[in-house]
C-alpha cells in the first residue's frame, strides 16, 4: 500500500483501560495500522495502556503497559482514549487531558450523562476534540447521525433497546423460559454487562444512553437523574406469560419525547422502562445483544438504527471511527461539534407522562367483581380500551388494557384495584407501547 503521510508526524494515542472494549481497541489499532494510517494521513501510535493489574494483560504488547494513568495523559499524546468505565478516576483523567488540549475518546455512558457540561467545557476551553459514539448502542453509528447528521432538522423522538445485557436476558426468558439469574451470568462472560451488571438491570446504564440521546436530540441539557428509570429485575415470568398470550413481547426501552402543549409550551420526556410490544412491532425480534433505535425527525421522517449494541469488538469499532475522526481533525484540521444545549427545554415529570397499560388481576370469580374493578378506574379517570375475563372455579383471571392516561393516574388506580377485597393477586403491570392508541 502507498503510503498517504509524506513525513506527517503520528498522533500519539495513550489508552486509558483493558478490558473488554480495550483489548480490541488496542488489537484493531495494531491489525489495521496501515489502513488506519492511509486513512488519517498520519500514523496513529498507541503509545501507552494504562491497566491495574499488567500482568493479566498478556494478550497485549508489555511495553506500553503502565500502572500510571495521571503520567500517561499528561505524557506527549495527542488524543486519550478512556475505556475504564465509571465515573472516577476516569472524571479527573479526562479533565486533565482536555485542558491540556488532548483530544478525548470515550465509551463512558455514565460519565458523559452525568459530567458532559464539564467535559464539553474543557474541550471548548482548549479548542480539543470530544466524541463518544460508543457510549451509546455500541458499534451503531447513532450519536453521529444526532449530533451531524440531523443537525439541521427537528427531532421529535428517539425510542428504542438500548441496552443489550437486559435485552440479552429478555430474549431468552421469552424464547427459551431460561432464568433471570442464568442468563445474566452469560452476558456477563461474553462482555456485554457492565462491570457491576446492577447498572445493566436497574435500568442505569440505559438511563444514562437516554439522557445522552435526549440531550443531542433536543439540544437540551438532561442530567442522568432526570430519566424516569425502572429496570428489568422486576419483571416476572408471570408478565412475559402475559405479554406471550396477548401477542406481545417484554423490552426495556428508552424513549425519549418532544412533548408540545395545548399552548404551544414544549417540553422533554426521557424515560426507561420494560414495556410490552406487539410481536409483529420491528422492535420485537430485536434479539440477544442487539440494539434498535427509531429517531423520528419533522424533515426526515422515521429512522431506524440497527445493530449490535455491546461486546468488545462491535463496541471497538465505534473507538475507532472516533479516534480516526480526531486524527484526522489533528492532521488536517477540524473540529468535534460543540455541545449544542441552547434549546434548554424543561424535562416533565413523569407522573405527567401519558402512557397505556396492560393489568392482569386474580380475581374472585363472584358476581359483581367486574363492576367494582372498572368504578376504581373510572373514579381515577383511566379509561378502560378492552377487558377480558376468564373463569375457572371461584377463581378468574381479568385482564385490562387502558387507553393512554396520566402516570399518576395510572398508578393510583393500580394501588386502589390491589386494595380491593375481591382482587386475590395483581399478576402483571406493565406499560404497552407501539400499538395505535
Ligand atoms: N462491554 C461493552 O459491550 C461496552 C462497554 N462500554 C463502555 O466501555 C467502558 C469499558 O467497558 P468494558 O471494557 O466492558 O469494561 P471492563 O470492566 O471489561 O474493562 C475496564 C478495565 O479498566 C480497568 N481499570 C479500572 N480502573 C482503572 C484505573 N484506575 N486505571 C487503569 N485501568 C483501570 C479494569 O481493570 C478493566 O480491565 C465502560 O465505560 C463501558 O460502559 C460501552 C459500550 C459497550
Ligand atoms: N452493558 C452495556 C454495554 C454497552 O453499552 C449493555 O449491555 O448494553
Ligand atoms: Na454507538
Amino acid at each position: 500500500m502507498t503510503s498517504a503521510t509524506g513525513s506527517t508526524p503520528p498522533v500519539r494515542v495513550a489508552m486509558l483501560g483493558c478490558g473488554t472494549v480495550g483489548t480490541q481497541v488496542e488489537r484493531l489499532i495494531r491489525e489495521q495500522s496501515a489502513d488506519l494510517t492511509a486513512r488519517v494521513g498520519a500514523p496513529v501510535e498507541l503509545t501507552g495502556i494504562a491497566v491495574r493489574r499488567p500482568h493479566r494483560h498478556r494478550e497485549v504488547p508489555e511495553e506500553l503497559l503502565t500502572t500510571d494513568a495521571e503520567a500517561l495523559v499528561a505524557s506527549d499524546v495527542d488524543v486519550v482514549v478512556e475505556v475504564i468505565g465509571g465515573i472516577e478516576p476516569a472524571r479527573s483523567l479526562l479533565l486533565a487531558a482536555l485542558r491540556a488540549g488532548k483530544s478525548v475518546v470515550t465509551a463512558n455512558k455514565a460519565l458523559l450523562a452525568e459530567h458532559g457540561p464539564e467535559l464539553y467545557e474543557a474541550a471548548d476551553e482548549s479548542g480539543a476534540d470530544l466524541y463518544f459514539e460508543a457510549s451509546v448502542a455500541g458499534a451503531i453509528p447513532l450519536l453521529r447521525p444526532l449530533r451531524e447528521s440531523l443537525a439541521g432538522d427537528r427531532v421529535n423522538r428517539v425510542m428504542g433497546i438500548v441496552n443489550g445485557t437486559t435485552n440479552y436476558v429478555l430474549s431468552a426468558m421469552d424464547s427459551t423460559g431460561a432464568a433471570y439469574g442464568e442468563t445474566l451470568e452469560e452476558a456477563g462472560r461474553l462482555g456485554y454487562a457492565e462491570a457491576d451488571p446492577t447498572a445493566d438491570v436497574d435500568g442505569f446504564d440505559a438511563a444514562a444512553k437516554a439522557a445522552i440521546l435526549a440531550s443531542l436530540a433536543f439540544h437540551t441539557r438532561v442530567p442522568a437523574e432526570a430519566v424516569h428509570r425502572e429496570g428489568i429485575s422486576r419483571v416476572t415470568a408471570a408478565d412475559i406469560t402475559a405479554a406471550r398470550g396477548m401477542g406481545r413481547v417484554v423490552k426495556l426501552l428508552a424513549i425519549c419525547d418532544r412533548v408540545v402543549d395545548e399552548d404551544g409550551g414544549e417540553s422533554v420526556s426521557v424515560r426507561v422502562h420494560p414495556a410490552m410490544i406487539p410481536r409483529g412491532h420491528p422492535l420485537a425480534t430485536v434479539g440477544g445483544a442487539f440494539n434498535a433505535v427509531f429517531v423520528e425527525a419533522e424533515a426526515a421522517g422515521q429512522l431506524m438504527f440497527y445493530g449490535q449494541g455491546a461486546g468488545g469488538p462491535q463496541t471497538a469499532s465505534a473507538v475507532l471511527g472516533d479516534l480516526v475522526a480526531v486524527a484526522r481533525n489533528r492532521v488536517a484540521g477540524g473540529r468535534s461539534p460543540r455541545e449544542s444545549a441552547y434549546a434548554e427545554l424543561p424535562v416533565r415529570p413523569m407522573g405527567q407522562v401519558a402512557t397505556r397499560y396492560h393489568i392482569s388481576l386474580d380475581v374472585a370469580d363472584r358476581t359483581g367483581v367486574l363492576a367494582q374493578v372498572a368504578a376504581v378506574f373510572a373514579e381515577n379517570d383511566v379509561s378502560i380500551a378492552t377487558v377480558t375475563q376468564r373463569g375457572h372455579r371461584d377463581e378468574a383471571s381479568l385482564v385490562i388494557a387502558t387507553h393512554l392516561a396520566s402516570e399518576d393516574a395510572l398508578r393510583g388506580t393500580v394501588e386502589k384495584i390491589a386494595a380491593l377485597s375481591a382482587v386475590r393477586e395483581v399478576v402483571s403491570v406493565m406499560r404497552v407501547e407501539g400499538e395505535e392508541p
